[in-house]
């Protein structure tokens, strides 16, 4: 052997060497990454934030003590109980043998879960192929990121947690969340969409679980609005919970602590607004399921002040006025026939409320818009709630659903009286609308169904908007069915369309909020709105009810399928834009200055809009070191 082929031998013999000692050191330091308790001797890392929850070697997840959570920069970016190691064990074996007793039980759900926990792994490993998924599938694969299977994924969301994704500040976070917001690795971020997992869907308080619901808007964002991936944040606030279950869960991964209330609250809210818009000032923030008794309060408090909407009292109202004029085209009517409309609404929550005064507003506008066409506009409605009619007759009644309590000799004469049930007043009231927004499965029952047989309107209306399906007032079957083929009918959660035989489809329309937010935060973000006026969330309903083709509507068909939601948010943020311009709130985006924007006629808006959508694509990468 010659000198220069031992040298050589020698050399690769020392990179096996040096490939081995490597590996078992990191054997050692894996091992150590695991068992390291503190006190005990430390492993050096040279990673930081989120490089180290996606290193599989050095990730604890939830186990990450509070001092490595600050030492580490992971502030913020985990659910805020720590875990033990057996916690975490014991999490993740519950959810393993959930997954099997559903599989071998076979309730409806098994696979909408089971194929969530596959593109969610996607999604962890691969943003531009999950999106093209999403995208190509969209009608298959909303249901599972978005309603109705967001709602399960929340319920078990102790189980689902896998790579943190998005940002929790707790109430132990007061006067860090200022710093804690540098945590977030991207310095652009366009949409955030926060939770305090107050009112999950219709499933009530959810907790820090609530944090999937964030995530499953935003990816309707990404998907519907083109909006970057790497600038999207899912945000949970854990004021603590009021579920008795999960503050009895040792397994739960929030704040096990009653919520924060008055002004406690609000500063946390406050804490964390400021701080977001510090670091990102021109971020759109969007409120997601935020108990009513909250929900208005806080749009109120900030709507002037920073670009922020509340999506279930804003988003869901503009869609349900867009539901509302097609139901009205669909009798063969022109849309100013609105005003004429006798609507029934079962609950005045946040959305219920929302819908009411955007209903009331619309026709009050149809009238003239003057002082005395928005009070008469108030005698369309009879509003139901969890006690009944809502009369002024009502005590303690809700500041927010008081203009609409009737009169207690006007429904009087209707043979009516406070706290009515919901079928004695559809009997009484024969409305043209039945709307539901009351978190109540199967509230529209045989009885209240009877009842709007004998409606005035030529073709009435339902509207079981409740989500999750569950939580439905009924289902189109049950709709068509009893009332007759004649009607038309709207669900929050998906539904089939019902076949009335003879080559007949009662069609079922999916009456939710996610044809418009994403269109509403593309809209303020490519117009550099300062604020969100009414006029754009107007403009928005408008655009959604125009889109709807003349032979559709009298088809029933008052809502697009989703399968055009790319197109219906270009147009939506299109006129958006418009509206921000018209409005004087539009303060640019990027290149496009105010003065350009104002150029742009109604095509070159919607091209703009369409030129600044992100799709999904594999970009080349090139390395450069800084
Ligand atoms: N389709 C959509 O786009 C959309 C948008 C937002 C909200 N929602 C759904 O609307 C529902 C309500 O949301 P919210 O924020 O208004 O909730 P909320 O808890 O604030 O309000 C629920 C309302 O329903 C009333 N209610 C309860 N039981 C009732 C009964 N038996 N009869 C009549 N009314 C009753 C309550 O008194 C309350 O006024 C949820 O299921 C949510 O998923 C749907
Ligand atoms: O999330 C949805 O599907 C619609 C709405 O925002 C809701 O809270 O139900
Ligand atoms: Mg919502």
């Amino acid at each position: 052997m010659s000198n220069f082929s031992q040298l050589r031998l020698s050399s690769s013999l020392i990179k096996r060497f040096k490939v081995r000692f490597a590996a078992a050191t990191a054997t050692v330091e894996r091992r150590r990454a695991f068992t390291t308790t503190e006190g005990s001797r430390p492993t050096i890392v040279h990673k930081r934030s989120v490089d180290i929850l996606h290193d599989p070697w050095f990730n604890k997840g939830t186990a990450f003590s509070m001092t490595e959570r600050d030492r580490l920069d992971l502030r913020g970016l985990l659910p805020p109980n720590v875990m033990t190691e057996e916690q975490q064990i014991q999490r993740f074996m519950v959810d393993l043998k959930r997954l099997e007793v559903n599989a071998r039980d076979g309730p409806s759900d098994t696979n909408s879960l089971a194929k969530w926990r596959i593109l969610n792994r996607l999604h962890d490993r691969n943003e531009a192929m999950y999106y093209k998924v999403l995208l190509d599938n969209i009608e298959e694969y909303a249901p599972i990121v978005y309603t109705p299977t967001v709602g399960l994924v929340c319920q078990n969301y102790s189980g689902l947690f896998r790579r943190p994704r998005g940002m929790y500040f707790s109430a132990a976070d007061r006067g860090e969340m200022m710093s804690m917001v540098y945590n977030w690795p991207a310095d652009q971020v366009d949409m955030i969409v926060v939770t305090d997992g107050s009112r999950i869907l219709g499933l009530g308080d959810l907790g820090v679980q609530g944090i999937g619901i964030a995530i499953g808007k935003l990816d309707l964002y990404v998907a519907a609005a083109g909006i970057n991936p790497q600038r999207v944040l899912p945000v949970m606030i854990d004021v603590g919970t009021n579920n008795e279950k999960l503050l009895k869960d040792p397994l739960y991964l929030g704040l096990q602590e009653k919520r924060l209330d008055g002004d406690e609250y609000l500063s946390v809210i406050d804490e964390f607004m400021e701080a977001v818009f510090t670091r990102w000032p021109h971020v759109i923030v969007q409120f997601e399921d935020f108990q009513s008794k909250w929900a208005f309060k806080l749009l109120q408090r900030y709507r002037d002040t920073y670009r922020m909407f509340n999506d279930d009292v804003q988003g869901t109202a503009g869609v349900a006025i867009a539901g509302l004029l097609g139901a009205v085209r669909a009798q063969g009517k022109p849309m100013i026939d609105f005003p004429k409309q006798k609507i029934v609404v079962a609950g005045a929550g946040s959305a219920g409320i929302g819908v009411l005064n955007a209903a009331r507003k619309t026709m009050a506008r149809m009238l003239g818009n003057t002082d005395t066409a928005f009070q008469s506009a108030r005698s369309q409605f009879w509003v139901v709630d969890a006690n009944g009619l809502i009369t002024e007759e009502r005590s303690n009644i809700d500041p927010e659903a008081s203009p609409f309590a009737r009169k207690v000799n006007e429904v009087g004469r209707q043979g009516l009286s406070e706290g009515a049930s919901l079928a004695e007043v559809v009997k009484k009231v024969k409305p043209d609308v039945l709307l539901g927004l009351s978190a109540v499965g199967g509230l529209f029952s045989k009885e209240v169904l009877e009842a709007l047989k004998d409606s005035t309107s030529t073709r009435p209306a339902i509207f079981a908007m409740s989500n999750p399906t569950k939580n439905a007032e009924c289902t189109p079957r049950q709709a068509f069915s009893t009332v007759g083929d004649n009607i038309i009918f709207a669900s929050g959660s998906p539904f089939g369309d019902v076949d009335l035989g003879d080559g007949k489809v009662g069609h079922c329309n999916q009456g939710n909020n996610m044809y418009l937010f994403p269109g509403i935060g593309l809209g303020t973000l490519l117009s550099g709105a300062r604020l969100i006026s009414d006029g754009m969330l107007q403009a928005a309903a408008e655009c959604l009810a125009a889109y709807m083709k003349e032979e559709e509507v009298l088809q029933g068909i008052i809502y697009p399928s989703i399968s055009s939601i790319r197109d219906i948010t270009k147009e939506v943020a299109a006129a958006v834009v418009r509206e921000a311009i018209e409005e004087d709130l539009a303060e640019g985006y990027r290149d496009m200055d105010v003065r350009e924007l104002r150029k742009l006629n109604q095509e070159e808006t919607l091209q703009y809009v369409e030129n600044n959508m992100w799709n999904p694509h594999y970009p080349t990468l090139v390395y450069w070191k800084e």
